[in-house]
């Protein structure tokens, strides 16, 4: 049995899998931390810790403290040159975000063809994989409510707005809401025009932000809850079978 840990800037994500069965999955605030260990705890069974940090050392190591009863230190996967089938073309491959890296590494194992990989959480990344499993490159830009937090914080007159999203907006709060989700909608559509006349050409799109997404892409695309956490699942199978 395997805990999978995706730490991401707003939550931390886990799974639990024993072969090729989810044992679990949850998300966790931040201020949270400490339920991880209950959760290793409820699963005796459990061999290895596997995950992925991006929010910092000092969530790293209270992720560390809150597993150290269950006596199993976290793995921490890093982006590699190459794994699993996928090839990391960034200058310097080291610098892409390990959770990108291992959605990538998720993605390339649930879609053979050339695919867009759309991780939006607090950040929003869009990520071209080749149909060779060469990651060729990406985007990252502030997620929605990171967009409305710095209009929010950075005018006068532009409230935290909770708004619909709305074609031609009337007020300020659906033309906040509507601006920022056009924002992230755009770059993912504008994205997939460099993919879009490859064959079997497709969308995987994750992150907390994901469901409000669905409904304005204009592309062909598939809702795969916490990529990450399945990349991982990847890498874990791949070590427990060296
Ligand atoms: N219960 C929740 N708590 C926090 N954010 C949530 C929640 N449900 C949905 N979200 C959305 O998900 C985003 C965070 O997504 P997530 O994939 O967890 O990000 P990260 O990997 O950066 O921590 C938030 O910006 C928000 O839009
Ligand atoms: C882009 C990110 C901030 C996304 O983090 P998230 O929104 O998942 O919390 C993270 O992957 C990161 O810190 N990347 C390092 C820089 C890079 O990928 O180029
Ligand atoms: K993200």
């Amino acid at each position: 049995m395997i805990l999978l840990i995706d730490a991401g800037n707003t939550r931390i994500k886990w799974g639990v899998i024993r072969g090729e069965a989810w044992i679990g999955e949850g998300a966790l605030a931040h201020a949270e931390v400490a339920a991880l260990g209950d959760i290793a705890a409820a699963h005796p069974g459990l061999r290895r810790i596997v995950g992925t940090n991006v929010a910092g050392p000092a969530v790293a190591a209270a992720i560390a403290a809150a597993l150290r009863g269950v006596g199993i230190a976290p793995q921490w996967v890093h982006a590699s040159a190459e794994r699993c089938g996928v090839r990391n073309r960034y200058d310097n491959p080291a610098q892409l975000g390990a959770d990108r890296w291992v959605a990538l590494l998720g993605a390339r194992a649930l879609h053979g063809a050339a695919c867009l990989v759309v991780n939006a959480g607090t950040a929003t990344t869009v990520d071209i994989l080749a149909a060779s499993g060469d990651f060729d490159g990406g985007i990252i830009l502030p997620g929605e409510d990171l967009m409305r937090r710095a209009l929010a914080g950075n005018t006068a007159q532009l409230p935290f707005a909770e708004g619909c999203y709305v074609g031609a907006p009337r007020n300020t709060a659906d033309a906040i809401v509507s601006g920022c989700r056009n924002a992230q909608a755009g770059a993912i559509e504008r994205m997939f025009r460099q993919i879009a006349h490859l064959p079997g050409a497709r969308c995987l799109l994750s992150g907390g932000a994901a469901p409000q997404l669905e409904e304005l892409l204009g592309i062909p695309f598939s809702r795969v809850d916490n990529l990450v956490l399945k990349g991982l699942a990847v890498v874990a199978r791949e070590d427990a079978a060296a």
